[in-house]
């Protein structure tokens, strides 16, 4: 077994309409891992996961999966990949079992009922077995997509925006899932433009805006090296305006004048802190309580896209 589960190397995509939705794509996806793949609308995210998946021909570069070429062995990368799209894109009509089942026997695997009802099981979806699928909850509806990709026991699974306009509670359903999968032995790559799912599930993070994959980062390196600290500062007397005196600060006030936040480099050596104190007792400025908090990952992915789009401008 190859030690990467994906190798994608200078993956270009242009569409017919002249649209370069790929430039040049490097990427490799480690066995077991989860990887979220985090972009905004247009991104290119499902373009690169087509492509991977064989439904989309790319203009140039190559995938290995398993370190076989994913075209001249297109039946091995067939049966190791999976893929929940979007869309429910199954008949509706049709009873979960027959879905999953026929799925099964789509890839060539031989029929093995009780590797159906494994996977059912796995999913909560045993009790639903009979159910016809539009009968189903969303949430259900949801889980058959994955037990449909399941059904032929690939061990790479690509979700394609899994949690898109779903509830939080099913949200939150679909994260533990995914762990789940993980768990037992399941290389994930997730699209998403969802920070917060990123920061929650991803063991790491790429980052893709306008068809480039600007950054690929363990999600706990990436939120250290790249994350800014914030101060928070809840005065005694709230203030009108930052007084000119620290206008070199950068301070920001807020809730009606009774907060003031300075945001400063968490890795550095020295932060600014001790003198940014001293300061405020120098203009007579009196706080009662104070915060720090790291910045989300979503202040990081706004910064790095504006620097993306400004740099392409
Ligand atoms: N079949 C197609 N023909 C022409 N252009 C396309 C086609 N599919 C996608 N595009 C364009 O390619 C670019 C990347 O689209 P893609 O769907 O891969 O982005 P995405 O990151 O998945 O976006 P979203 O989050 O909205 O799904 C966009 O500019 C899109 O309009």
């Amino acid at each position: 077994m190859s030690d990467l589960a994906l190798s994608i190397r200078g993956l270009r995509k242009a569409y017919a309409s002249g649209t370069e939705a790929l430039k040049a794509v490097d990427l490799d996806i480690r066995h077991g891992e989860i990887f979220a793949l985090l972009g905004p609308n247009g991104a290119g995210k499902t373009t690169l996961i087509s492509i991977v998946c064989g439904l989309v021909t790319a203009t140039e570069g190559t995938v290995l999966v398993d370190g076989k070429h994913w075209r001249d062995d297109y039946r091995h990368a067939r049966t190791r990949i999976g893929l929940v799209p979007q869309e429910l894109n199954t008949d509706q009509f049709e009873p979960v079992w027959n879905t999953v089942a026929f799925s099964r026997e789509l890839f060539g695997k031989p029929k093995d009922d009780a590797r159906v009802e494994e996977i059912l099981r796995s999913l909560t979806l045993w009790d639903k077995r009979k159910n016809i699928i539009k009968d189903l909850s969303g949430g259900m509806k949801r889980r058959v997509m994955i037990a449909k990709a399941l059904a032929h026991e690939p061990d790479i699974l690509f979700l394609d925006e899994p949690t898109a306009g779903v509830d939080v509670e099913l949200r939150k359903e679909m994260w533990a899932l995914v762990r789940t999968l993980r768990e037992r032995g399941v290389t994930i790559i997730l699209t998403t433009h969802y920070i917060e799912e990123a920061e929650e599930m991803a063991d790491r993070v790429g980052v893709i805006n306008r068809g480039e994959l600007i950054l690929v980062e363990n999600k706990t390196t990436l939120m250290k090296k790249l994350g800014r600290k914030e101060l928070h500062l809840q005065l005694t007397e709230p203030m009108a305006q930052v007084p000119p005196g620290l206008a070199d600060w950068g301070l920001k006030l807020d809730g009606d004048g009774s907060q003031l936040t300075y945001v400063f480099d968490g890795t550095a050596e020295r932060t600014g802190i001790p003198t940014l104190l001293s300061a405020l007792r120098d203009q007579g400025i009196s706080f009662k309580d104070l915060d720090t908090k790291s910045s989300s990952l979503e202040d990081i992915f706004v910064g790095l896209i504006h620097a993306g789009n400004g740099a392409s401008k």
